[in-house]
């Protein structure tokens, strides 16, 4: 019963989209104000069609016809989604502009529009959901002060030995059937394992940490995947898929027992007892300014645990595949990279440490090139500004979305020669410490920004690159990575929580030292 409802909506949608498509793209608006007093140009708006069309295609499918739109109608252009304008830029002049010279400006973000959306975000009690604003600037400020400042990162160096010899232990028994190996499972598991012990506490087993990824990846992948259609007329489609919808209630409800047993626990445990500082230890105690200085509820607390687990764990796996997946292609760079860490690692046999990274500066060329070419989101998380504002001589509405194509950036032809092709010898300014000189903030001049620019820039930089660094000098110093007897390695794309590989990669790995 319920797929012939999905079916009537589908078809319908479709059948409006065909008819109308077609006819959108074509059209362009015409207007007597001034640039600064009009929108960016874009398809015109014909109120729930255009809503119903945007809604009904996923980030993937936009992108290429964000592409086009750019590519007809200039650097800025406006779609029109449920009821607000959304802008997307593709120029990063522009982006610096405003995400930077102008930051405090286009730091806020839009309040949730969609139903999923409000319920996940639990009334915008996270760093990526808050206003800006005094509760954003706490957040914020609790996490990377507490969490990852350099020598609390130092401190879990036991988890990332723990995961990386788990890592290991797996690659080296698969590596002894002789066949290929589907690494994606592997690295999120690993991801996931370092943010669960940061962010719970290192007592913790490994069925615990299954249960909380079960229940974490079931709600991050269905969000944007078979959730989506109830953002679609809510109020409609509540009643015709309402078994959706309660699958929806129940894994929300499943999440957050899951993670409430975890706080509790955490919260119960004696003070002082040896254990390390995990990120919900900080939590308990802060005090909301803009609520009376109220603590945190529960649930407040389990949608920032939340977001700690999802923003750090297929991010980097995404970004650990993509790299891992170049080694095997073009073997000429993994073999130099092998050469630069035997170059540090004199008669020591398995583990890179953490402070011989320093000293690898063809790893982090391979880190940034994989960024560049693969960032594992093509876009930001939406901005807005919280009043009129003019842009490329076009006004930015209050409340407007304002997005950013993150990938297109990295690969422009005027900053990045044969932007496709991976080439970490791009990378090879050095300062005088032979360490690699490259601005991944954007501060100065923007050529990528794989992690955001300006006042909302991704706080867990520093960790990120931390892990993809380490696993990925680990992964080549322990394995010789191969592709598969007649497999190119594809390396299409495909869009989850991030942009993924669409065909993941299988390797043939052997051990450097048996
Ligand atoms: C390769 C790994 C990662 C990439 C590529 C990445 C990328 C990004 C991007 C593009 C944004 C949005 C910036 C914007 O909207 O302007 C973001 C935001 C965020 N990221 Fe990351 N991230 C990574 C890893 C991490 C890790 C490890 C953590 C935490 C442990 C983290 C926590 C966050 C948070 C909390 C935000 C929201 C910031 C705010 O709104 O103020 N990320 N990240």
């Amino acid at each position: 019963m319920e797929t012939y409802f999905i079916n009537i909506i589908i078809f319908t949608i479709t059948i409006t989209i065909s008819l109308l498509f077609r006819a959108l793209f074509n059209l362009r608006s015409f207007t007597s104000k001034t640039p600064s007093q009009t929108l960016p140009p874009g398809p015109p708006n014909f109120p729930i069609i255009s809503t119903i069309v945007w809604l009904s295609q996923n980030l993937s499918e936009l992108e290429p016809i964000l592409r086009n739109l750019h590519k007809k109608l200039g650097p800025m252009v406006t779609l029109n989604i449920l009821s607000r304008p959304a802008i997307y830029v593709s120029d990063r002049s522009l982006t610096h502009q405003a995400l930077v010279q102008s930051g405090a400006l286009f730091a806020d973000r839009p309040a949730a529009q969609t139903v999923i959306g409000k319920i996940i975000s639990r009334d915008r009690h996270s760093i990526s959901s808050a206003s800006y604003g005094p509760t954003w600037r706490l957040l914020r400020r609790n996490l990377t002060s507490e969490i990852l400042h350099p020598s609390r990162v130092k401190s879990y160096s036991h988890a990332r030995k723990w995961v990386l010899q788990i890592l290991l232990d797996s690659f080296m028994l698969s590596s002894k059937t002789g066949e290929p190996v589907r690494v994606v499972d592997n690295f999120q598991h690993a991801m996931f394992c370092l943010l669960v012990l940061l962010c719970f506490g290192d007592k913790l087993n490994q069925e615990q940490i299954k249960e909380i990824e079960t229940v974490q990846r079931r709600l991050l992948v269905d969000s944007g995947g078979r959730f989506n259609i109830l953002n679609l007329w809510p109020k409609v489609t509540s009643v015709l898929l309402w078994k959706r919808r309660k699958e929806f209630f129940k894994l929300v409800e499943d999440q957050e027992k899951v993670l409430a047993r975890l706080i509790r626990a955490r919260k119960n445990r004696a003070a002082g007892n040896g254990h390390a500082l995990a990120y919900v230890d900080t939590l308990f105690d802060l005090q909301l300014p803009e609520e009376q200085k109220r603590k945190l509820t529960e649930k407040e607390i389990i949608s920032l645990s939340s977001e700690f687990l999802n923003a750090g764990t297929d991010t980097t796996s995404t970004a650990l595949q993509w790299i891992m997946a170049n080694m095997v292609k073009y073997p000429h760079v993994q073999e130099k990279l092998y050469m630069e860490i035997k170059g540090v690692m004199e008669n020591r046999e398995t583990e890179v440490k953490e402070d011989d990274l320093q000293k690898l500066p063809y790893l982090k060329s391979v880190i940034l090139e994989g960024l560049r070419r693969h960032p594992p989101g093509h876009f930001l998380l939406p901005h807005t500004v919280r009043e009129d504002t003019v842009l490329g001589g076009f006004l930015v509405p209050k409340n407007a979305a304002i997005n950013f194509m993150v990938a297109e950036m990295g690969w422009d032809p005027a900053v990045w020669e044969d932007p496709m092709a991976f080439k970490p010898e791009r990378f090879v300014s050095k300062n005088k410490n032979g360490e690699v000189e490259f601005d991944i903030t954007g501060s100065k001049e923007m050529k990528m920004m794989p992690f955001g620019v300006g006042r909302r820039i991704c706080p867990g930089l520093g960790l990120a690159m931390l892990h993809l660094e380490y696993f990925v000098a680990n992964l080549v110093w322990n394995f010789e990575w191969k592709a598969m007897d007649g497999d190119d390695v594809s390396l299409e794309e495909k869009q989850e929580f991030t942009v993924v590989m669409k065909t993941p990669l299988q390797a043939c790995i052997y051990p450097r030292k048996t």
